[in-house]
């Protein structure tokens, strides 16, 4: 699914209105009524709804959704805020048909306005898409007078403060939603922490912009879906034999650190690749034996920490770098000279093999073209500077794709997976319990894991990352978000390719 921009939604909604064809009013009543269909459905009409609505056609949305609740039995009472100023056409239509019975005040100020039942559904219908700068004056006050309500905040379209594709300004007044209804496409800004913070949970609701303009219009930004992941997922053949699934090599591990090799181990394994082998050093060859028996064990010279790969690595589809490595001087030189060397296996680089990549210029430039790195914010920082904002890190991720020909997933709530051609793409899946060490090191592994069979780069992110979350909300559906550890994600990942293959 595209992500748009602002301007992109303006012309979508334009288009439609002309090719459809249909009037402006009446687009703004089928948007409204496929938000007044999902109210109805999660909330009864024992609750009385407080409808905010601002001089622009989200205000609009407002006033419209009022009329529709109000016909329907709900008990709606509508707050209009600085539409004293220029207001907007279909707003103004709107406002005329709202029916006398439902209670409308001009909000001036807040002052001595009292609180709102605790047991109602504000719906903040300030500002939409169309906000240019940010709130001040009345709005900024009615955004903190709804921040301040124990009512369920519902945002229409994105919470009023909010820009749809720019940051804001730190501090500056934004509805705090718990849960925010946007029409037809996400924003992008819900994706991002700085600005996703406010949105809650958020839903899409189709309002049948123009299907033409929506597969025409170019954007770089996609959510990755289920039916993007489930399209990648190939199923196993009945001759086929473990020749058949690659064969993985991971190499990490160091004195303190032998989990995190375990963990990617482990996780490799549950992808179905049908040969592992772990390189190690000394210490931690029991470790892994004992820990991972299905794996086959190398041993490095050294005891404690790694200074050499394996000589024939041509046997192996996929060599997966980092988890636990440490960032002694010999595995940087060992790193080194494997990508100064003749062309590697197919790669992921995550951890300590991001770190030594970002303190040396030079390792980075052999970069050779098709790895995959997984950096989380931090690591991804190393390598390419600070952002000034989560937008500019958008940017960085972008262009580190395209100047080293290699597939980025920047690690977070919503990981985002880059490619070289400047396409990113934003994942679903995943919780808050998977912010817990070690469940990093289980997504090398998995990325490891599918790599070495077969899937291209691209592939490998999208469905390795959508099965990493989806194991996360598995897991935490049983065991729950807060005791939720690292190992929990390979033992759910067998029901997490269960449930991506099921059909809807
Ligand atoms: N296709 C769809 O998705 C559909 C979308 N629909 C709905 O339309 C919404 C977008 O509507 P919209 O363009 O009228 O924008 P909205 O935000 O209501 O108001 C903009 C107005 O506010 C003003 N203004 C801006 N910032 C300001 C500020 N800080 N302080 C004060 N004023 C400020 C701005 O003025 P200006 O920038 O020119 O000064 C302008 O007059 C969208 O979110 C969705 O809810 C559906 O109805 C139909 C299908
Ligand atoms: N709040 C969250 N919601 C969803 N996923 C998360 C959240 N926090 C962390 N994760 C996921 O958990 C993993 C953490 O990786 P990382 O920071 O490398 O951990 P570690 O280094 O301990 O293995 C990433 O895949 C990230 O996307
Ligand atoms: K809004």
């Amino acid at each position: 699914m595209k992500i748009l921009t602002a301007a992109q939604t303006r012309d979508a909604d334009a288009y439609t209105i002309a090719q459809e064809p249909i009037s402006s009013v009446n687009l703004m009543e089928r948007a409204a009524g496929a938000l007044v269909k999902w109210l109805e459905k999660h909330y009864s009409p024992d609750k009385p709804f407080y409808i905010f609505c601002g001089p622009g056609n989200n205000g609009g949305d407002g006033l419209a959704a009022a009329r529709l609740l109000h016909q329907d039995g709900y008990d709606v009472e509508v707050f209009l805020v600085g539409t004293n100023q220029k207001t907007s056409p279909d707003f103004d239509q709107n406002l005329q048909r709202l029916p006398q019975e439902i209670t409308v005040s001009h909000l001036e100020t807040t002052v001595g306005v009292s609180d709102v039942s605790p047991l109602g559904v504000i719906l903040d219908g300030l500002f939409g898409s169309g906000l240019s700068r940010p709130l001040e004056g009345i709005y900024a006050e009615a955004v903190a007078y709804i921040n301040r309500q124990d009512a369920t905040v519902v945002a229409i379209d994105i919470p009023s403060g909010l820009f749809a594709d720019a940051p804001i300004q730190e501090g500056s007044p934004v509805v705090e939603a718990d849960m925010t209804l946007s029409f037809e496409q996400p924003k992008l800004a819900f994706f991002l922490p700085a600005s996703g913070a406010f949105v809650g949970e958020w839903h899409v609701l189709p309002i049948g912009l123009h299907s033409e303009f929506l597969e025409q219009v170019s954007s770089p930004y996609h959510v990755l879906t289920k039916e993007k992941a489930q399209s990648i997922l190939k199923p196993r053949a009945k001759f086929s034999h473990k020749g058949s699934y690659g064969h993985a090599l991971l190499v990490g591990g160091s004195y303190g650190k032998m989990g995190a090799v375990t963990l990617a181990a482990h996780a490799a394994l549950r992808t179905g690749v049908g040969l592992l082998t772990v390189q190690v050093p000394q210490t931690g060859y029991g470790i892994l034996q004992t820990a991972v028996p299905e794996a086959m064990a190398l041993t490095d010279d050294l005891d404690r920490h790694l200074s050499r790969f394996p000589e024939d690595l041509d046997r192996f589809q996929c060599l997966g770098i980092g988890p636990g490595l440490g960032q002694h001087e010999d595995s940087r030189l060992a790193l080194e000279t494997l990508f100064r060397g003749q062309l590697p296996p197919p790669l992921v680089l995550d951890a300590d093999a991001l770190n030594l990549l970002a303190a040396d210029r030079t390792i980075r430039q052999h970069l050779p073209p098709d790895s995959i790195l997984t950096p989380h914010p931090k690591e991804f920082e190393r390598l390419m500077g600070p952002a000034t904002h989560d937008f500019h890190r958008l940017q960085l991720l972008q262009d580190f794709c395209s100047e080293h020909s290699c597939y980025v997933v920047l690690k977070g709530a919503h990981s985002c997976i880059g490619s070289p051609e400047g396409t990113l793409y934003f994942n679903t899946t995943g919780n808050p319990g998977m912010a817990t060490g070690g469940t990093g090191d289980v997504l090398t592994g998995i990325l490891t894991g599918l790599r070495a069979q077969g899937y291209s780069p691209l592939d490998t992110c999208l469905l390795g990352v959508y099965l990493h979350g989806l194991a996360g909300d598995l897991a935490a559906e049983q065991e729950g978000q807060a005791s939720l550890i690292a190992s929990d994600l390979y033992t759910y990942l067998g029901a997490a390719f269960k449930k991506l293959a099921e059909k809807e």
